[in-house]
């Protein structure tokens, strides 16, 4: 394979594909911790950038995700950190890497502690996450750490909070890393980056780390960076114009689900479950531990010290607010993807299947810290039993084949949720919400400037689920659990719900609303007709 890359100085061709880390001058002891990782080879942004780096030079390395961009600045930096520990009483971190968001922030941490201690090396990493307080931040710089990871606006807190001193930066910070540079502007932290850079020496080296190419990149670069050699890699089994690697496959079939979101407006959770009810989508993701469950929660957390001597009163169930009093139809299986907190919130939760003589099922995943709680539940519910039955079960299909296959796709998926990513959803489903009300359509025609400001707020990235993740492929499930599939279909079949994909709705489907992107609260005509379909 031959990758060519260019560089703001000079061409560079990687044309040994099969390049050692050895061969990259990396010492020993990185060397034994990539091996104890059983990462084998330099993957090719590896192979150009780390020799450059070493060097000292400022680089900016565009490469597609899951490149291997991370240990492509990491073991250098690492490397160089190692010949310089002790060498001055510095004051700041020598080595500081930022990262538009905390999970990130996390992530790189946890990768440069893992290689520090397979090290067996004198250095201290820490991070500074905006949960911390002022007094966890200049704890965690204390030492001083000799890198720091971070989002800029953490930096910029720690340095109006005067955790941080602008002195210590000019004087110890020898390395700069901006990791996921390509998203670093549009979260906003134009400005942290601005206040920080004031105080970075001339002689610390620079280096950008991005997946794409934009105008953000090249700005951050004429901010920070030196003259720096720009590598721009292809993709493995890719030219550098294809979005997609070659050696990726792709799938996509749409199922048909919604989410069910405890923070939205009540009849915005009615009209979604009515389209449930009536058969729109198959599957409804909820949340049903509403704030005011929680407030109530952590007020009576505070006040349990005051009350220990008292009778305490039978503790509000959290999970009530969505649940009670809501009626699903044909729902056949509830999962509880996280422990509900009360026997009542369990018993609520998979109360929405079974419903009158109809059959269900349950599957709740226990996490180890769960186990304790569920141990409790369980003991509760064979308590009122009338008869020997295991009420809950160990659930027989789990098998380890049908999780291990599908846990690379989980994970895909975990990754891809983001706090953010959910704020903005949020966000976009309530301004969908005003938009379509019919409470504040009189507001808006008697206030259109409302309505304009508001169709022309700023647009929120809500992201199409990737294409790849919308179905399970047949070739990743195994044979029991396809068995089960089929199963379950035939179950449904046989308990008089045979409609088959897109049968119903039919309607409803022309007007093409995906429920993932849009929630509008419909007027009362457009209700009633759900209604009528689902008496059907
Ligand atoms: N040389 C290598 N050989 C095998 N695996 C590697 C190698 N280098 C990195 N990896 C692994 O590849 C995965 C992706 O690496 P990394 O997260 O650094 O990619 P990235 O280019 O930063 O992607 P993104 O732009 O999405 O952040 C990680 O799990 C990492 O441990």
């Amino acid at each position: 394979m031959e990758n060519s890359t260019t560089t703001q100085k000079e061409e560079i061709e990687v044309d040994e594909d099969n390049q050692s880390f050895e061969e990259l001058s990396l010492d020993p002891r990185l060397l034994r911790a990539l091996i104890k990782k059983g990462i084998e080879k330099p993957t090719p942004i590896q192979r150009v950038a780390i020799p450059l780096i070493l060097e000292g030079k400022d680089v900016v390395a565009r490469a597609k995700t899951g490149s291997g961009k991370t240990f492509a600045y990491l073991l250098p930096l690492l490397q160089k950190l190692f010949s310089d520990t002790g060498s001055n009483n510095r004051l700041g971190p020598s080595a500081l890497v930022l990262v538009p968001t905390r999970e990130l922030c996390h992530q790189v941490y946890s990768e440069v502690n893992s290689i520090i201690e397979l090290c067996r090396a004198q250095l201290k990493v820490a991070q500074l996450t905006s949960t911390m307080s002022t007094i966890e931040m200049k704890q965690a710089l204390s030492g001083p750490a000799d890198i720091l990871v971070s989002t800029p606006a953490c930096v910029h807190t720690c340095l109006k909070a005067g955790a941080l001193q602008p002195k210590a930066i000019q004087e110890s910070l020898s390395m700069l890393v901006l990791d996921e540079a390509d998203l670093l502007l549009s979260y906003g932290y134009e400005d942290d980056l601005r206040s920080l850079t004031a105080h970075v020496p001339r002689r610390c080296q620079c280096l950008l780390m991005s997946a794409t190419s934009s105008a953000d990149v090249e700005k951050l670069k004429k901010l920070i960076l030196h003259n720096p050699y720009v590598l721009t890699l292809p993709e493995v089994g890719g030219t550098n114009d294809e979005l997609i690697p070659k050696n990726v496959q792709q799938f996509w079939f749409g199922i048909r689900s919604a989410v069910l979101n405890a923070e939205l407006p009540q009849n915005s959770r009615l009209h979604m479950l009515e389209e449930f009810n009536a058969g729109l989508f198959d599957y409804l993701i909820a949340t049903d531990i509403s704030q005011a469950g929680k407030d109530q929660e952590v007020s009576e957390k505070k006040s349990e010290g005051k009350k220990s001597n008292k009778r305490r009163k039978p503790k509000l169930d959290a999970e009530f607010g969505v649940v009670r009093g809501i009626d699903f139809k044909n729902v056949h299986t509830v999962i509880n993807f996280e422990m509900p907190q009360s026997v009542a919130g369990y018993v609520h939760r998979i109360g929405r299947t079974g419903r009158a003589f109809a059959t269900g099922a349950s599957v709740s995943l226990v996490s180890p810290d769960e186990m304790e709680a569920f141990d409790e539940l369980k003991a509760t519910v064979a308590e009122k039993a009338s008869d020997d039955t295991n009420y809950i079960a160990p659930f027989p299909l789990l098998t380890k084949n049908a999780v291990e296959s599908l846990r690379y796709r989980a994970e895909d998926v975990f990754r891809s949720v983001t706090s953010f990513a959910v704020r903005e959803s949020r966000a976009q489903d309530l301004r969908n919400e005003m938009l379509n009300s019919e409470k504040l359509k009189s507001h808006f025609e008697a206030n259109p400037r409302d309505l304009d400001l508001l169709k022309h707020d700023k647009v929120l990235s809500k992201k199409e689920p990737p294409a790849h993740l919308r179905d399970v492929p047949e070739y990743l499930l195994d044979p029991t659990t396809q068995e089960a599939s089929k199963i379950v279909k035939l179950a449904r079949a046989a308990m008089g719900n045979n409609r088959k994909p897109g049968q119903q709705g039919l309607k409803r489907k022309s007007r093409k609303r995906d429920p993932l992107k849009t929630l509008s609260a419909e007027g009362p005509k457009q209700r009633k007709r759900v209604k009528r379909n689902n008496q059907k």
